[in-house]
């Protein structure tokens, strides 16, 4: 006989922008959200029993309301805020999920100064925080980056591999390196400022990339995230996944010309995908 299992629902993709609007300048945030619900739901599924359904309707506009409430400055705590607020009003939730995905909006620079209510997106990059709560217990808070593109031109390496009959890769001793990097980091503790944490984290990731003398994108994704443990206590640990966006070197023998590392095709598909967590 069949039998329900594990089981979640929640709202997806509930996008909001939240404007405060300072005598000088405006602060301006865009966040996509994410709630899932885990708790006492299996009559719905079996039997079609609503009476314990907090509809995803009311999640969505639960969003609206905490925005327009808080005041959260980051990610981290409006998700913390969210997950609690839905443990306290609902008690037939028994561990509530929640996601928050930041653009990377930055002020315009004007005349070589901050534009007071004017943005531009600074990059494709999403700031991300998890939360997870267990009634009861205190939240588990990841943060991260996704989608963060960077590629660097020499410094990288990728010899001593297995040849066999089916290898065409020719060996490289200075090839191109570019990714698009996601780290998500776990907390052991709050750290006093999730913002400052966060910049760290990506500084750190930043310039151990570009100072890596990478035998393999392996290799460097496990000096960044050693470098990024070290450079933030409360870390604990951090999953970073980073494709390798090959850049091919164009044959010019064909025309008649030699191509001293300078011609490249860019791809994206296919390519490498490397991904580990570093531990302390
Ligand atoms: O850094 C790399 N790691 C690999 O595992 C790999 N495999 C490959 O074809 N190119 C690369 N580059």
């Amino acid at each position: 006989m069949a039998r329900l299992g594990e089981n979640r629902y929640g709202k997806a993709r509930v996008r909001v922008m939240k404007v405060v609007r300072h005598a000088t300048h405006h602060a301006m945030k865009e966040w996509d959200v994410l709630v899932l619900l885990h708790g006492d739901f299996d009559s719905c599924f079996t039997t079609g029993d609503n009476s314990k359904i907090l509809p995803t309707d009311t999640m969505k506009n639960t969003v609206y309301y905490l925005a327009r409430e808080s005041k959260s400055e980051t990610l981290e705590h409006f998700a913390i805020e969210l997950a609690e607020y839905i443990i306290a009003n609902n008690p037939q939730v028994l561990k509530v999920s929640t996601e928050v995905a930041e653009k990377n909006w930055k002020q315009v620079i004007v005349d070589g100064a901050s534009h007071a209510t004017t943005y531009q997106l600074a990059g494709p990059e999403l700031h991300t925080t998890q939360v997870t709560l267990e009634r009861g217990s205190k939240p588990e808070i990841h943060s991260g980056i996704d989608g963060l593109v960077i590629l660097k031109t020499t410094k990288s390496a990728f010899t001593g591999y297995i040849k066999d009959k089916l290898t065409t890769l020719p060996e490289s001793t200075d090839r191109i390196f570019g990714t698009r990097a996601t780290a998500t980091w776990k907390y052991s503790e709050p750290p006093a400022d999730y913002a400052a944490s966060r910049e760290a984290a990506i500084a750190t990731l930043l310039k151990v990339f570009a100072e890596h003398d990478s035998l393999s994108v392996q290799h460097t994704l496990f000096d960044i995230g050693k470098a990024m443990l070290a450079a933030v206590p409360q870390m604990e640990s951090v999953t970073l996944a980073m494709p390798n966006l090959h850049c091919l070197l164009v044959d010019l023998n064909r025309f008649g010309q030699d191509n001293p590392n300078q011609i490249f095709v860019p791809t994206d598909e296919p390519h490498g995908y490397i991904e580990a967590t570093i531990e302390r």
